[in-house]
């Protein structure tokens, strides 16, 4: 038998092996895994790496992988995948559909090869797609359901220089595992400016005056505006933005209410703002001003109901989105005098048609979607959205990600081996199953000495879920997509913790992953109520298998695993051990278990190669050998 390879020497090893076949053509795309090393010991990567093994399981492993990370990277060579899944070396290809600050362009750079391609038509950004890794754009790309299917699973993250993701389709972009971040601090100031620009220009009509002045006249009377202090400015929306200009209006001396069904009630106090109701702030408001995202929920909020509740001559801000009016309902209430005056920096399409009512009223101010349009701002997004692209690509979880569950650094490090183990478990039990089909049904179990809400196991489940779908389907599995993957297969995944008495230093003591209702090929996997039940453990950073079925067995999850059921006599182990030798494969490790000394007893062999036909055909002949299965790690 083969002596145990120290984690270190298998993991390097198994990296080492992935990174000289990288250039291998695989028809079906590589076994994208959202976990491979990084460069940097604390954290794991849990996006599409192409080519990094998930067999990373210990402190030590991820140094040892490190060193070889360091080599690739002082090679200059990234490792990406092409739209036909092949892995390739060549640096990612970032487009970037509008204009973005030098330092982030600068910074994208240094990564991967930059195409700038602005004002591309739909067509073309579909045609170009399939070549980009990230896409960076701004509000005036619309990254629609069909650019994600023209990227044939390339593209990996799309980068929102800035803070609404509404023309991004989010719901798209999870189906096809493609992660998306935004830049969601950097233009926070320049909105909330923006938007106290509007407020008083408005009021003091100085865009009209001007533009009446520049037409060579001198019209006092006309533009008389309204004083702003002792005003009651309604915020909605009181997030980032809306705060700020909470903030600034309260400097002008206007009185602020804010209408925000999340927002957290004592930061409103801190600023001394009042929450109240949607009904509350329109009717009360001198001014209002639009802070909220375009959602399904705030799509033409402001239409003809809403418009008569409002108080006759109020003036309207939106430096949100142009959706969340109806515009139409706006240009009737602008005419009955409900509102008095509007400032629009944002509009339902941009740019708006020419001949727009909206745009050509008298009594409205307009900017061409300008609130984060300074240089501080822009230059502030272009950084901010490079670094979470450039961290997406190197497979790290972004703190912004918007279609993605953020797991802090800390945690993502203390799960590390237990994420590896949580997807092998899933890829050993599905291999269990006859023909692989049919399941419906997966609960995972997981034992921790840990309350309940410190242990966070959407990681975890995610890399189950991947475990389970990926060896049975063409669907590539990362942490973006592994619920609704697992929901569009009709596979429920449930969860359930037991809480054990034991160290809660580590976050988990064992994971089992159970599969019920489905047929088994190896029917000593079934529990006593018939599910498939296999259970591992972490030991050393090394994920184990320890329990299959009733039986225990103690065996590293490296390699591949043969399992095998037979009569619990003497000199099996050699038995099943020199067919094996015989035909060179390498044990590397082997673990017995039983129920019942004499009785039937389960033997876990992990081996180098996978045994040819004739081999499985001989270890099956062994007369007490009643029934086994080689299983893929
Ligand atoms: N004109 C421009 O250039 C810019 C426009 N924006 C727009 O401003 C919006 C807000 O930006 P931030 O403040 O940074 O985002 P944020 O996420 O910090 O704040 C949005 C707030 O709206 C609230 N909200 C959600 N649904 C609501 C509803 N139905 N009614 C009232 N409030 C609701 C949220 O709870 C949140 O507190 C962005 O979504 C974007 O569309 C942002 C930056 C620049
Ligand atoms: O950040 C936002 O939400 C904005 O609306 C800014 O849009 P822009 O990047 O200037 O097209």
């Amino acid at each position: 038998m083969a002596s145990t390879p120290s984690p270190h020497t298998a993991a390097t090893a198994h990296l080492n092996s992935l990174l000289s076949s990288s250039s291998v053509n695989h028809n079906k795309p590589s076994n994208l895994s959202f976990l491979h090393a990084s460069s940097n010991p604390s954290s794991i990567k849990l996006l599409h790496s192409s080519s990094f093994s998930p067999s990373i399981s210990s402190s030590s492993s991820t140094t040892a992988i490190c060193n070889v990370l360091k080599t690739v990277e002082s090679a200059d060579i990234s490792l990406s995948r092409d739209l036909h899944g092949v892995v390739s070396t060549s640096k990612p290809t970032i487009l970037v559909s509008e204009k973005l600050g030098e330092a982030g362009l600068a910074l994208l750079r240094s990564f991967g090869n930059v195409d700038c391609s602005y004002d591309l038509s739909p067509q073309d950004l579909c045609a170009k797609i399939s070549l980009c890794d990230a896409l960076i754009v701004r509000s005036g790309t619309k990254v629609t359901r069909e650019v994600f299917e023209a990227a044939q699973g390339r593209l990996k993250v799309v980068g929102r220089a800035g803070v609404g993701i509404d023309n991004v389709d989010l719901q798209a972009a999870t189906e096809f595992g493609c992660l998306v971040v935004n830049a969601p601090t950097a233009n926070t100031i320049a909105a909330a400016e923006h938007g106290i620009a509007l407020l008083t220009s408005m009021a003091r009509n100085v865009a009209q005056s001007d533009a009446s002045m520049k037409a060579g006249k001198w019209l006092r009377s006309k533009y008389v505006g309204v004083s702003l202090v002792g005003k009651t400015l309604a915020i909605m929306g009181f997030g980032k933005v809306g705060s700020e200009v909470a903030r600034r209006a309260k400097g002008l001396g206007m009185h602020v209410i804010a209408h925000d069904p999340y927002a957290p009630a004592d930061r409103a106090r801190a600023i001394g703002v009042d929450l109240v109701s949607f009904e509350q702030a329109i009717s009360t408001a001198d001014f209002i001003s639009l802070h909220m995202p375009l959602t399904p929920a705030t799509n033409k909020v402001f239409n003809d109901d809403t418009f008569p509740k409002m108080k006759k001559g109020v003036r309207l801000i939106n430096v949100a989105r142009g959706g969340v009016i109806d515009e139409d309902a706006l240009v009737r209430a602008l005419d009955s005098g409900i509102v008095a005056q509007a400032a629009l920096d944002v509009f339902t399409v941009e740019p708006p048609p020419k001949d727009s009512k909206l745009v050509q009223h008298e009594n409205v101010t307009v900017t061409p979607h300008l609130g984060a349009s300074t240089k501080e701002a822009q230059e502030g997004v272009a950084i901010e959205i490079a670094e979470a692209v450039v961290g997406a690509l190197n497979g790290e979880l972004s703190a912004t990600a918007v279609n993605a569950p953020m797991v802090p650094p800390e945690v993502l490090s203390e799960l590390a081996p237990y994420v590896v183990l949580a997807e092998k478990l899933g890829r050993l039990a599905v291999q269990l199953v006859t023909g692989g089909s049919g399941i419906q049904s997966v609960k995972v179990v997981y034992k921790s000495a840990r309350d309940p809400d410190s242990l966070d196991t959407r990681l975890l489940r995610a890399m189950v879920t991947k475990g389970i779908i990926e060896p049975i389907s063409d669907t590539i599995i990362n942490l973006v997509n592994a619920d609704f993957s697992a929901k569009q297969k009709g596979l429920r995944i449930s969860e359930e913790r037991i809480i054990v008495d034991s160290s809660p230093e580590y976050p988990v003591e064992s994971i089992q992953v159970q599969i019920s209702n489905v047929q088994s090929r190896f029917a000593s996997a079934l529990s006593e109520n018939g599910n498939i039940s296999i259970e591992g453990k972490v030991k050393y950073g090394v994920p184990h298998l320890t329990r299959v079925g009733p039986f225990s067995v103690d065996v590293s999850l490296e390699g591949n695993l043969i399992l095998c059921k037979q009569v619990d006599q003497p000199g099996m182990i050699g038995k099943v051990g020199n067919i094996l030798g015989e035909s060179n494969v390498n044990v590397s490790f082997m673990s017995v278990g039983r129920t019942v000394k004499g009785k039937q007893a389960i033997m876990a062999i992990g081996v180098d190669e996978e045994p040819d036909k004739d081999t499985q055909k001989k270890i099956g002949e062994v007369s007490a050998v009643e029934e086994f299965v080689f299983l893929k790690l």
